[in-house]
């Protein structure tokens, strides 16, 4: 996002709690969204903000998800209006609609998810009610929500490196459910097209204001044919055998319920979280034709040169 904005000539501001690049073009905050005081020193002058910050999906620190996704929004909301930011826009998630059933070419008037799967989904929806709820031309404060799926691409430090690591652990054997199940992933250049194709539209009158939008890649593909060209790319096994869909859910239920019980005298960190196992086995793609209608949106780079980058990138991830 910050390489593709001074890219297109906007000076960039960046808040975050940790440093995680160095680029001298950009003046960088270090500090805690939570905290009004430290952001408002980031936000002077500033026209528009990007809100991508949140806890790991992987952490099941409920108080922490509670704190920096539902409170810790709230303090940005009231930060970017006292500072005199005129445009907000939200890094949602396609997953507030997702609560483990099949969700096939979903539209964005589909309700949020009644009962969300984990606390990253329960905050992410909280946190995309109060952003759009805050829109208010009266005022000069617009704001957007843009809901990706699956983001994959260099320097992600999720998708590929826990997809080599389980398969490191020779854990990647097993393929949930019939390998059918068509999923969204989206490459991270097509993600900040559509971040900056929103802060350009979000103008008084426009229709994008106070909504949500899906933004994909646009190709569905079935999940487990997706991680199996990333692992054959990198040299590793693609999974063989198969696993009943409730089968494994219920066995990963299960394992969270005994990773609950030894909390108190040990950590564990499950690779197969019901959330996991409901994302490999349900279909979970999703319509961005309100995106293409209203702002103009079309996916930058295709499914398969996005893989090809996104292999490339990690040369020590190849298996030798
Ligand atoms: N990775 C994915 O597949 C998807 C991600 N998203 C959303 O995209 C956004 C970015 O996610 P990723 O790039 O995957 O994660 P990331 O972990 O690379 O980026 C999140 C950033 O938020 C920062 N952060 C966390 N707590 C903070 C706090 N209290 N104050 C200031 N900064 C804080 C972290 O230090 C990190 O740099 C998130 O809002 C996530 O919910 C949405 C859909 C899919
Ligand atoms: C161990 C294997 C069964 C799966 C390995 C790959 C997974 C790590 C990823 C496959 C789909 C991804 C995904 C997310 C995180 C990483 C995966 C589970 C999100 C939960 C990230 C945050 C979101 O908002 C939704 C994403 C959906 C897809």
């Amino acid at each position: 996002m910050v390489e593709s904005l001074l890219e297109k000539g906007y000076a960039v501001n960046v808040f975050d709690v940790r440093k995680g690049f160095e680029n001298d073009k950009v003046h960088f905050f270090l500090g805690d969204l939570c905290n009004k005081q430290e952001l408002l020193p980031a936000l002077q002058g500033v026209g528009v903000v990007f809100h991508c910050a949140s806890p790991a999906p992987s952490s099941h620190d409920k108080e922490l998800f509670y704190r920096v996704n539902y409170v810790g929004t709230k303090t940005v909301i009231q930060a970017c209006k006292e500072a005199g930011v005129q445009k907000l826009v939200l890094t949602s998630s396609a997953s507030v609609i997702f609560e483990g059933k099949d969700i096939k070419n979903g539209t964005e008037d589909i309700p949020y998810a009644k009962n969300p799967i984990d606390y990253y989904t329960e905050t992410k929806i909280l946190q995309e009610k109060e952003v759009l709820s805050s829109n208010n031309p009266d005022v000069n404060f617009l704001t957007v929500a843009i809901r990706p799926h699956g983001i994959f691409g260099p320097r992600d430090p999720q998708l590929v490196p826990i997809l080599v690591q389980t398969a490191r652990a020779g854990k990647m054997k097993f393929m949930i459910g019939d390998g059918r199940n068509l999923v969204d992933f989206t490459y991270v250049d097509n993600v900040v097209h559509g971040h900056i194709l929103a802060a350009e539209n979000l103008q008084k009158n426009s229709p994008i204001c106070g909504k949500a939008y899906h933004i994909t890649n646009d190709e569905p593909i079935p999940f487990w044919t997706f991680l199996s060209r990333i692992l054959i790319s990198l040299n590793y096994e693609a999974p063989k055998y198969r696993i009943p869909y409730w089968v494994a859910y219920y066995l990963a239920c299960l394992v969270s319920l005994i990773v609950l019980l030894l909390r108190p005298i040990r950590t564990i960190k499950p690779t197969f979280t019901p959330m996991r196992v409901a994302l490999a086995g349900t279909y979970h793609y999703y319509s961005c034709e309100q995106a293409k209608r209203d702002m103009g949106y079309r996916p930058i780079v295709s499914l398969d040169e996005a893989v090809e980058r996104t292999v490339q990138s990690y040369p020590k991830l190849h298996k030798v």
